[in-house]
């Protein structure tokens, strides 16, 4: 099902573990930033609303999604105790083949990093045609992928913390 068919702001708090003892960090790029801010707040109240707590939240801005490996990599030696970091990022086709490159970038670099590391990267990096795709998906009609991810953190910060031996 596409993205078209599927609200990415719905979630059912029911199924959700609580987040009140985890510790998230978000990685945002500022390329496009009007998109990734809208996702960085989506993240930010749904992480929230379920229950995590401001002082376990932490944000660092990179320039652009290329930027978002290292910022993410960074972000996970610099503090021992996060539970799961998400990546915000905002990439839109131009005239030429720079978004090919830089779209599989982030996603192989993203992937790297959850293969080769212990905290689950969250992979919030929309990879858009157009504008108007970025603006319906970071808050639009379509809802919020920030609010998506950040669903997708606390679940794998609880998968994360259930696979301990
Ligand atoms: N065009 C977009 C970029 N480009 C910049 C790169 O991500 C990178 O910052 C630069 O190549 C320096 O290493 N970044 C986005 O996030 N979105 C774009 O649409
Ligand atoms: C996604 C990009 O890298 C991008 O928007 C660059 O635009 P262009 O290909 O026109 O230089």
């Amino acid at each position: 099902m596409a993205t078209a068919n599927t609200n990415l702001s719905a979630y059912d708090k029911n199924t959700i573990p609580n987040a009140k003892d985890f510790r998230f960090g978000i990685v945002v790029s500022e390329w496009n930033h009007e998109i990734t801010e809208g996702m960085f707040q989506g993240a930010f109240d749904a992480l929230k609303d379920c229950g995590a707590i401001n002082e376990n939240i932490v944000r660092w801005n990179v320039p652009g999604s290329f930027e978002l490996i290292y910022g993410c990599k960074r972000m996970v030696e610099s503090y021992d105790m996060l539970d799961a970091v998400i990546a915000i990022g905002s990439v839109i086709q131009g005239e030429t083949k720079h978004f090919d490159y830089v779209c599989e970038a982030v996603a192989q670099g993203i992937k790297d990093l959850n293969v080769t590391g212990n905290i689950p990267i969250i992979f919030c990096v929309l990879t858009d045609n157009n504008m108007q795709q970025a603006i319906d998906r970071s808050g639009g009609k379509h809802g919020n992928k920030g609010t998506e991810a950040a669903i997708a953190a606390i679940k794998m910060a609880q998968l994360r913390k259930d696979s301990r031996f």
